[in-house]
């Protein structure tokens, strides 16, 4: 059963609290690491609970609702071995998993409509890396995550 932790700010709510039962309903693991209402919080203290359980491997993918899906995204990504990617249609949904093996999905809960959030997670969900000459380039992103100094990198 593949492991998958959820959270939204206020913007991405309504859309965490049904999507985290389809996925449950759909045979996921899910772990909601909150917000609980649509009182608004800063998406930083949501999106650094899901990028360091994916960080550390206590989950296998990472799910985040803001209202654009760029906050959430810009936080992410700056764990270690966390690609996150903001994806707003099917093609950049599978790209983001064939390419570049994204393990966070950043979803703009403003832009789009419940229906085609459920079919871009579950294609998410569906869709394998390629490997192949991807490989190499994630392993220079790991190089460069790495470099303890980034101006060198
Ligand atoms: O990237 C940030 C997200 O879209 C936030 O959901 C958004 O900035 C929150 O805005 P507001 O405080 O106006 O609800």
């Amino acid at each position: 059963m593949m492991k998958v932790c959820i959270a939204s700010d206020h913007r991405g709510y309504h859309i965490k609290a049904r999507l985290a039962q389809a996925l449950a309903q759909n045979g996921f693991e899910v772990s909601d690491e909150g917000t609980d209402s649509d009182e608004p919080v800063d998406y930083p203290d949501y999106a650094k609970i899901v990028a360091g359980k994916v960080s550390r491997h206590e989950a296998e993918r990472g799910i985040l609702i803001c209202g654009t899906g760029i906050g959430t995204c810009i936080v992410a990504n700056k764990f270690p071995g966390v690609r996150a990617a903001s994806c707003y249609d099917e093609v950049l949904v599978e790209i983001s998993r064939r390419h570049n093996n994204v393990n966070v999905l950043c979803l703009p809960g403003d832009l789009i409509g419940d229906r085609q959030i459920d079919d871009l997670v579950l294609k998410w969900l569906a869709t394998d890396f390629d490997g192949g000459r991807h490989e190499n380039r994630l392993k220079k992103i790991v190089d460069i995550e790495n470099s303890p100094n980034l101006a060198d990198a």
